[in-house]
């Protein structure tokens, strides 16, 4: 099902955060947001998880206005991994993951055979099967991150929104987690630091730079020199990767020791 931000605005305290964004995420695409801190990408995202309402313009989930789905339609439809997606209570990780399908259960069902199956698959998937008992509030940053993921892919969405999701991860959880994500079959909407991970990823990326969209194209068309300095302020080399042909860019640190000998 394809995703669609059709002129949203977002206005707080008087302050334009979104700024009249029009964005498609193709069916089955996976489509990654970047741009410098404070750039509006965690507002754009709230407004598809239901945490913001746009003030002008509308979130559309097969053409249909979020705010007319229904928030039940669009907690079973949307799944989210967000800044805010944590646990203040101690469940073990087996309780959180199943939480996921919370959406899906109506007063105290309990859940299925197949849906523990899909519990127990979704742990597998994410490496967290071994923690299955321990409480979260005692994981590390990555495990928890994993966790929610997991929690995340229980509920079934059709749309994934993930919010800086390799946070805290090791480069192999990273690289495993990104490619997974190419494997769902899911329309993915995620916010990327990594510009090298956001062009291995994303089949298109949008451009956030003080709340507008500046570029939105495939990794190719957005991610050039001129770019990055024009929005990050920061010089870089653009490489095509060896074996995937991916643009990936080169950084040196401005005080690099080996430019002054
Ligand atoms: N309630 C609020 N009132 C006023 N300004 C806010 C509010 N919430 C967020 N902001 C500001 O809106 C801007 C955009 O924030 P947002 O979190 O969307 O940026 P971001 O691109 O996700 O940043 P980061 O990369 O640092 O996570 C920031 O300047 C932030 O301080």
């Amino acid at each position: 099902m394809d995703l669609r931000f059709d002129g949203v605005s977002v206005v707080l305290n008087g302050k334009t955060l979104v700024d009249r964004l029009s964005l498609p995420v193709g069916s089955g695409q996976v489509v990654g947001l970047v741009g410098p801190n404070g750039s509006g990408k965690s507002t754009a995202l709230r407004c598809v998880y239901g945490a913001l309402k746009p003030h002008v313009g509308a979130v559309r989930l097969g053409g249909t206005d979020l705010a007319e789905l229904g928030s039940r339609r669009a907690a079973r439809a949307i799944a989210a991994l967000t800044q805010e997606s944590s646990s203040e209570f101690d469940f073990t990780v087996t309780e959180l993951v199943e939480l996921g399908r919370f959406p899906h259960l109506t007063g105290n069902q309990a859940l299925t055979a197949r849906e523990r199956e899909l519990c127990r698959d979704a742990m597998d998937r994410l490496d967290v099967t071994h923690l299955a008992e321990r409480g979260v509030l005692s994981l590390s940053g990555g495990e928890r991150q994993r966790v929610l993921i997991a929690r995340a892919l229980v509920q079934e969405p059709a749309v994934l929104v993930l919010d800086e999701p390799t946070n805290h991860l090791d480069v192999r959880h990273q690289i495993e987690l990104l490619s997974m994500l190419r494997t769902l079959g899911l329309t993915v909407l995620v916010v990327l630091h990594d510009l090298n991970l956001a062009a291995a990823v994303c089949d298109r990326i949008g451009v956030l730079s003080a709340g507008s969209l500046v570029r939105a194209g495939t990794p190719a068309e957005v991610l050039t020199a001129d770019l990055v300095r024009e929005v990050f302020g920061v010089e870089v080399t653009v490489v095509d990767h060896p074996l995937t042909g991916d643009p990936q860019l080169l950084y040196a640190l401005t005080s690099d020791r080996r430019s002054s000998v």
